[in-house]
């Protein structure tokens, strides 16, 4: 089974091309493939021709969205029906990832799929209009919505904490945000379970939207400083954690303060359920400090 995954560069462009070698994956990437260039997304499809697309490259700079919000809605908004209707005139179906900030954040339960969406952001929003404009494309689909996404690869929390205690003793941290830390290895093993189911059934759980999150919750505080308890085994560096108000890091855009997402759609449809956050953390902290 041939797969094209969009966003060669992106974090779980490249966990799925560690956890997927040895199997036939494409990946496209800006320049040739751009999605804010409609022309090169068909051409891109047309051209690979794959039996599936893993959709994961997107705009995802939270605060800079605020400022671009026209390039956030054509990236993560649009692109994703453009992304479908290619794929549908080949006949071939859409894995597409979406993202916790599509909740409002309200209440301390964890999301369910057919909650209601309602994103107190521009990428949020942007990202929402993407699911909408893949599930009306024709294409068959999969969206699989995750959170807090970490990996040796990109930028994201992990690295910046690392990278910040090399100078600072202290760092004030949120510690009223909750939320699924999610390591893009264990992304890139759930999206491949959903190809192996689909070879066996094509029409196996399509056309649904799934959360696949670490297991556990717990807030940006509690993770840096399981971030930096993880790297003390490996010689990282150490650095006190402050838990403070969002109301004290003022940023561009809102995020919610629960975005906590239920997985067990996921698990039951495909069988495969994240590890414990902690464990992942782990892996992935020892991997970066090696
Ligand atoms: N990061 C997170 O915490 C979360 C992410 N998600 C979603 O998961 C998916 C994967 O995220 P992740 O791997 O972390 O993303 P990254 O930010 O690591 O990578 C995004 C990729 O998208 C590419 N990209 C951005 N704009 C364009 C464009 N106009 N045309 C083509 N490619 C573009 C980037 O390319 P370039 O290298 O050229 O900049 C980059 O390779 C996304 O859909 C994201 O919304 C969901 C939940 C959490
Ligand atoms: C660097 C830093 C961040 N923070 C806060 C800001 C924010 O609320 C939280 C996490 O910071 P980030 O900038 O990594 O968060 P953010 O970019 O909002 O992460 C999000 O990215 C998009 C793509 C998603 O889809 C989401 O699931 C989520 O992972 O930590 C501090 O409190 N202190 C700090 O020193």
């Amino acid at each position: 089974m041939k797969i094209l995954v969009t966003g060669r560069e992106g974090q779980v462009a490249r966990s799925l091309a560690q956890q997927g070698a040895g199997r036939d994956l494409v990946f496209a990437g800006r320049p040739e493939f751009d999605l804010a260039d409609g022309d090169s997304i068909a051409r891109t499809i047309a051209k690979v021709h794959p039996d599936l697309v893993i959709s994961a490259a997107a705009y995802t700079a939270v605060d800079q969205a605020e400022d671009e919000p026209d390039l956030a809605m054509a990236i993560n908004g649009e692109a994703p029906g453009l992304i479908g209707r290619a794929a549908a005139a080949i006949g071939v179906p859409v894995i597409h990832l979406s993202t916790d900030y599509v909740f409002d954040g309200s209440g301390d339960r964890p999301w369910r799929e057919d909650d209601p969406t309602q994103p107190i952001g521009m990428y949020g929003k942007s990202k929402l209009a993407g699911e909408q404009a893949l599930a009306a494309s024709g294409a068959s689909y999969a969206i699989v919505r995750s959170a807090w996404i970490y990996s040796p690869f990109g930028s994201n929390f992990v690295k910046t904490m690392l990278r910040l205690a090399e100078t600072r003793d202290t760092l004030g941290i949120v510690s009223d945000q909750h939320g699924n830390p999610t390591s893009a290895l264990d992304i890139a093993d759930a999206l491949l379970a959903v190809v192996d189911r689909w070879q066996e059934n094509p029409r196996h759980g399509i056309d649904q939207v799934y959360h696949f999150a670490g297991t556990g919750a717990t807030d940006w505080a509690t993770f840096a400083r399981a971030i930096f308890a993880a790297g003390a085994v490996h010689g990282g560096p150490d650095c006190d954690v402050e838990s403070i108000t969002s109301a004290q890091y003022p940023t561009r855009a809102t995020r919610p303060a629960n975005s906590r997402l239920d997985c067990t759609k996921f698990e039951r449809t495909f069988g495969l359920k994240s590890p414990p956050w902690q464990t992942s953390l782990e892996k992935v902290v020892g991997t970066l400090l090696a």
